[in-house]
């Protein structure tokens, strides 16, 4: 089932304009930040949320037209929406009883789709019986049960805690690996992003800023945004061979190049020094500390001056060079950590 889409929703000061194809048994992840349209682009897709324009085909055949019911989709919302008063069985059941299958046969499959996700032994369980990771669980067995061509899930694993959504995460996968129709999923997490998806379509402002798989998105971030997200600094510069421009610094670079380029580079290859480093091809440039934090096991200089940059550095580099916010200090790269790419 090939999803093919363009929605086109416009509010007072937003606008999503977004062209999308999901192949059959793709993952796309929509990703973004707060107010880029992803969950306006889910409703969309669902029926939820009235278009202003354009149009939705599902194996040629046209959806848009169609009201939210009538859709062939099944949908996993971010707190999961269960019926309280319904067993985690007859949750299930409800979507085909609502197209007209027969109780028993309806409570037989539903059954089958609970022993898939684990769960055979909560059929009778109403959902406040239900952990977190539990109820995730009915909802996409829920969402299943009505055999959608379209699968549309909205921050699917947010609700979980760190430990469960971890577990969660990798069930879900196998899940979505089984799945022969198309999957959209909104997340904010890049993990989920990474773990579930096929391919990421990064949003802002209602627009689509980059898309490709996890791995090209990760390498090659195209915004601030998503160099965040994957944790890169990101510059755009004028490369002249393997030296880039970026401001008033000069980057050597891996890459040989020319025209405009990004350049990018992890935090942890930044080096921080309180003289001017020498020696080895580096690139070297003094830089404010603007603030310090922790971050994971390391600790995150924030860097001004002529570049606004990441340093992760180790808590005993921070004692041994008595780094404070406000102070002075030189930053350095090896060119064989810095990486440039077309624009
Ligand atoms: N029901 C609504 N009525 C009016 N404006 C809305 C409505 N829902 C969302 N918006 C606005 O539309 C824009 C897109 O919101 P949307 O919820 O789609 O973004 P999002 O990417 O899903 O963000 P988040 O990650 O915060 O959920 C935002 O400017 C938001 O304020």
């Amino acid at each position: 089932m090939t999803l093919r889409a363009r929605l086109l929703v416009t509010r007072p000061g937003f606008e999503l304009d977004l062209t999308l194809e999901v192949a059959p048994g793709e993952v796309v992840a929509l990703l973004g930040p707060n107010g880029a349209g992803k969950t306006t682009a889910l409703r969309a897709l669902a029926g939820l949320t009235a278009m202003t324009g354009g149009q939705i085909t599902l194996d040629g055949l046209p959806m848009h037209t169609l009201a939210a019911e009538r859709r062939p989709i099944g949908m996993v919302f971010q707190d999961y929406l269960l019926f309280p008063h319904l067993s985690a069985l007859d949750n299930i059941a409800f979507g085909p009883r609502c197209q007209g299958v027969s109780k028993a046969e309806a409570r037989r499959a539903a059954a089958a789709l609970l022993e898939r996700v684990g769960l055979a032994g909560h059929a009778a369980a109403k959902p406040r019986r239900l952990s977190g990771g539990q109820a995730q669980r009915v909802a996409l067995a829920r969402a299943l049960a009505v055999r959608p061509r379209l699968l549309l899930m909205d921050e699917p694993l947010a609700a979980l805690d760190a430990h469960t959504r971890l577990e969660i995460r990798s069930q879900l996968r196998r899940h979505l690996g089984d799945f022969d129709g198309a999957t959209v999923l909104v997340t904010h997490d890049p993990l989920d992003a990474m773990v579930l998806a096929d391919r990421l379509i990064v949003i802002e402002n209602g627009t689509v800023v980059q898309e490709g798989t996890p791995g090209e998105v990760a390498r090659r971030p195209r915004t601030d945004y998503v160099a965040r997200l994957v944790g890169l600094n990101l510059y755009r510069g004028q490369a002249d061979g393997a030296q880039v421009k970026v401001g008033k610094l000069l980057f050597n670079t891996s890459e040989h190049l020319t025209g405009p380029v990004f350049v990018a580079f992890p935090p942890a290859a930044v080096a921080l020094y309180r003289s001017r480093p020498d020696g080895s091809p580096r690139n070297v440039w003094q830089a404010g500390i603007e603030g310090i934090e922790r971050h994971g096991d390391n600790v995150r200089v924030h860097l001004d001056g002529p570049l606004t940059a990441f340093a992760d550095i180790t808590p005993a580099a921070v004692a041994d060079l008595d780094l404070t916010p406000g102070q002075h200090v030189w930053a350095s790269v090896k060119a064989t950590e810095t990486h440039a790419y077309p624009a």
